[in-house]
C-alpha cells in the first residue's frame, strides 16, 4: 500500500545524503540532525551557527571512544550523545565518526556523553543512516530550525517493509548456466532497490532449489578475492540448473545490508587487521544487517512457501522460517578458500555459526 510516509523517508534519505538536515520525530520527541559524513565548516555553521549541536554515534562507536561506562548502557543498541567541545569542528566530528581514520588521526578528548533527549528519535536515526548508507553519526539540535526534510520513527520502520514489494515485470533470460530461466523483477513504491529473482527449469510441485544471494559488487562484477560472492552464485546457478528446478533470488543487500561506501569502509577496516565482524561493529552496525522478509516476500509473490535452500548460514534457514518459508532442506555451498579470502572464511565460521 502506498503512504505519505513512505516518500518521507525516501525524502529524508536523499536530504542525509546530500549533508542537508532533517528533523526527526519519535513518540519521546522530535531532533534535527544533519549527517557528519560530508559536512564542511560552511553547511556545519548553516545547520548550527551558535556552535551548540552535539554529537550522536552509535553505541559500539562510543565504545572505542571510552564512552560506554559513561551512561548505563542497558540497552546496547541505544545510541551515544556526546557533548559538544569547542574545539570539536567539523574535521573533529569527522574523526569522531569514522573509526577507519582512527589510526591516522588519533582522537584527541576526553568526550563527554550527555543525556539523549528523546532516546527513541535517536534510535531512528542510527536505522535511517544505515537505510541511506551513510555512516551512523550526526550533529544534533533540539528544538525547531529551518530543514530540507521531515520524518517520523514510523515512517524509517515502515520505508522497507517487505510487504510493500510486488512484481514489476518479468522476461525470458536464457544465461550461461541455463537456457531455460526467467528474470523477474521486483520494486516497491519508494524503496528505490529493484531486486530480481531468476527462475530456472520448469515447476514441477516439489519444493525448488533456493540461493539467496545478497548482491557484493566487488565479488559478483570485479571478481573480488576477498570474499567467496562471485564463485557461490555461479555455483549456485548451476546446482539450480542440475536440480529438478530452482529459483536464484538476488537481493540488493550490499554488504549484509550497509551498503556498498560502508562495506568499503569495513574492507579498509579489514586492511587494519581487523576481521569482518568486528569491522561492521565498529562502525556502527550489527553484524549482519540483513532482513529475509524481503527474500520471504519475493517467495511468497511467486507462490512458493517450500523451499531446499543452499546455504552455509545458519541464520538464512532461520531468517526465512521465520518469515514464513519452509526450508525443507539445507543444501551446503562450499567452495575451495584462497589466500585472500581464507581469514574471512574463517571468520564466518568461528564467529557467524557458518557451517563450512
Ligand atoms: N559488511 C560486510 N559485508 C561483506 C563483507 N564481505 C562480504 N560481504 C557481503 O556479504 C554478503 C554475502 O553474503 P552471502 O554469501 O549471501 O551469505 P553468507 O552469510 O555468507 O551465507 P552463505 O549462504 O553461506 O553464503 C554480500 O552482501 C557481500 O557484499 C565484509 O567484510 N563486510
Ligand atoms: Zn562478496
Amino acid at each position: 500500500m502506498r503512504t505519505g510516509i513512505g516518500r518521507d523517508a525516501a525524502r529524508a534519505i536523499d536530504a542525509l545524503r546530500r549533508g542537508w538536515a532533517i528533523r526527526l520525530a519519535a513518540p519521546d520527541g522530535a531532533i534535527r540532525l544533519m549527517a557528519i559524513e560530508g559536512a564542511d565548516a560552511v553547511t556545519l555553521a548553516d545547520f548550527d551557527p551558535h556552535g551548540r549541536a552535539d554529537i550522536l554515534i552509535s553505541a559500539a562507536r562510543a565504545e572505542t571512544l571510552k564512552l560506554g561506562n559513561q551512561l548505563a548502557a542497558a540497552d546496547p543498541d541505544m545510541p551515544v550523545l556526546v557533548e559538544r567541545a569547542p574545539w570539536i569542528d567539523a574535521d573533529v566530528a569527522t574523526a569522531i565518526s569514522d573509526p577507519v581514520l582512527d589510526l591516522a588521526s588519533p582522537l584527541k578528548g576526553p568526550f563527554r556523553a550527555r543525556t539523549l533527549p528523546a532516546p527513541q528519535a535517536a534510535k531512528a536515526a542510527l536505522r535511517l543512516a544505515r537505510l541511506a548508507g551513510i555512516l551512523p553519526a550526526y550533529f544534533l539540535l533540539k528544538g525547531d530550525g529551518s530543514v530540507e526534510a521531515e520524518v517520523s520513527a514510523d515512517a524509517i520502520s515502515a520505508y522497507d517493509d517487505a510487504t510493500n514489494l510486488a512484481i514489476a515485470t518479468r522476461a525470458r533470460l536464457p544465461v550461461s548456466a541455463s537456457e531455460s530461466a526467467e528474470i523477474i523483477a521486483f520494486r516497491s513504491p519508494d524503496e528505490p532497490r529493484e531486486h530480481v529473482a531468476l527462475i530456472v527449469g520448469k515447476r514441477d510441485g516439489s519444493p525448488p532449489v533456493i540461493r539467496l544471494h545478497s548482491e557484493c559488487l566487488t565479488g559478483d562484477v570485479l571478481g573480488s578475492l576477498k570474499c567467496d560472492c562471485g564463485p557461490q552464485l555461479h555455483e549456485a546457478l548451476h546446482r539450480i540448473a542440475d536440480a529438478p528446478w530452482g529459483i536464484l533470488l538476488y537481493l540488493r543487500q550490499e554488504g549484509r545490508g550497509i551498503g556498498l561506501v560502508n562495506k568499503l569502509r569495513a574492507y579498509a577496516m579489514q586492511d587494519q587487521g581487523f576481521d569482518t565482524v568486528d569491522a561492521n561493529v565498529r562502525l556502527g552496525f550489527a553484524i549482519d544487517a540483513r532482513d529475509f522478509s524481503v527474500a520471504a516476500r519475493m517467495l511468497d509473490l511467486l507462490a512458493v512457501d517450500q523451499v531446499r535452500l543452499l546455504t552455509n548460514n545458519p541464520n538464512k534457514v532461520t531468517g526465512l522460517e521465520a518469515a514464513g518459508i519452509k526450508v525443507t532442506e539445507r543444501l551446503p555451498i562450499i567452495l575451495a578458500a584462497n589466500p585472500h579470502n581464507e581469514r574471512y572464511l574463517a571468520t564466518k565460521r568461528d564467529r557467524t555459526g557458518h557451517q563450512l
